[in-house]
């Protein structure tokens, strides 16, 4: 029998890959008040590092493949294999995030086409698919809770800020609903931009690695990134 001390804190080897639908927007001060009118409660206060990966080819972020170490610990985020097209998945994404390191071998192999043993440590994957760093990102996040949704404001140290409401669900034919009920939330924060909003990482690249930027770009990776999006 398990005793106390014995906690599982990893995923299990199997696990589905949580799908996260979420929707960017930019954030003002009164963005705050409006979530906390809502009944929105702040739940976590934190600042953290990204470290994102690529080979010199691109050939991951050129199949929107996003493998990074967040404060040391490895995820990647890919497309779901049945992503939901409708006129709402026009504003949002849809991303399975993978943690275990067999599963993120195993899915950037096959993307890069090589044949990496999955039982590898992510040290010989990186050294034998040539692949590095090429952005660094340190976050503050202010993360509130809103019946299902996961509202952060993040804050990143080269002068951009980015809003983005979060729902996980656990099967591909929850999408569909998932990017309805966040439409409505945005529409009640006053925050229903109708087009898709650069990231962090989008931002970065525009601003630090321009010839990445304007590939990904080009290939309709990301979407463009303006200066106005900056707030310094
Ligand atoms: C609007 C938009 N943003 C990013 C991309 C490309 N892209 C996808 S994943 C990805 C990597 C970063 O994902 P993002 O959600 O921006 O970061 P973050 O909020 O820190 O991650 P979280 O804490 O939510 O896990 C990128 C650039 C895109 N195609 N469209």
């Amino acid at each position: 029998m398990a005793n106390q001390g014995d906690v599982k804190t990893e995923p299990l080897p199997n696990t589905p890959p949580t799908i996260e639908v979420e929707r960017k927007f930019t954030f003002t001060d009164s963005t705050e008040d409006k979530l906390q009118e809502q009944g929105a409660s702040l739940i976590q206060q934190k600042t953290f590092t990204d470290i994102y990966y690529d080979v010199p080819q691109y050939s991951l972020t050129l199949s929107d493949h996003w493998l990074r170490q967040r404060d040391g610990v490895w995820e990647l985020k890919c497309p779901p294999e049945n992503p939901t097209t409708n006129d709402l998945s026009q504003v949002t994404c849809q991303y399975a995030e993978h943690v275990t390191i067999p599963e993120i071998i195993a899915k950037c192999s096959a993307v890069l086409g090589l044949a990496i043993p999955t039982d590898s440590s992510m040290q010989e994957f990186l050294t034998s698919a040539q692949c590095g760093q090429f952005a660094t990102i340190k976050t503050e996040r202010k993360s509130y809770s809103l019946n299902e949704f996961s509202v952060d404001l993040d804050t990143a140290d080269f002068g951009f800020r980015v809003g983005e409401i979060e729902v996980l669900v656990l099967e591909e034919n929850k999408i569909a609903d998932a990017l309805s009920r966040i439409d409505m939330l945005a529409k009640t924060l006053g925050v229903g931009e109708s087009k898709k909003l650069p990231g962090k990482l989008s931002a970065y690249l525009q601003r630090f690695r321009p010839e990445h930027y304007k590939t990904l770009l080009q290939h309709e990776i990301i979407p463009e990134v303006r200066d106005e999006h900056f707030f310094c």
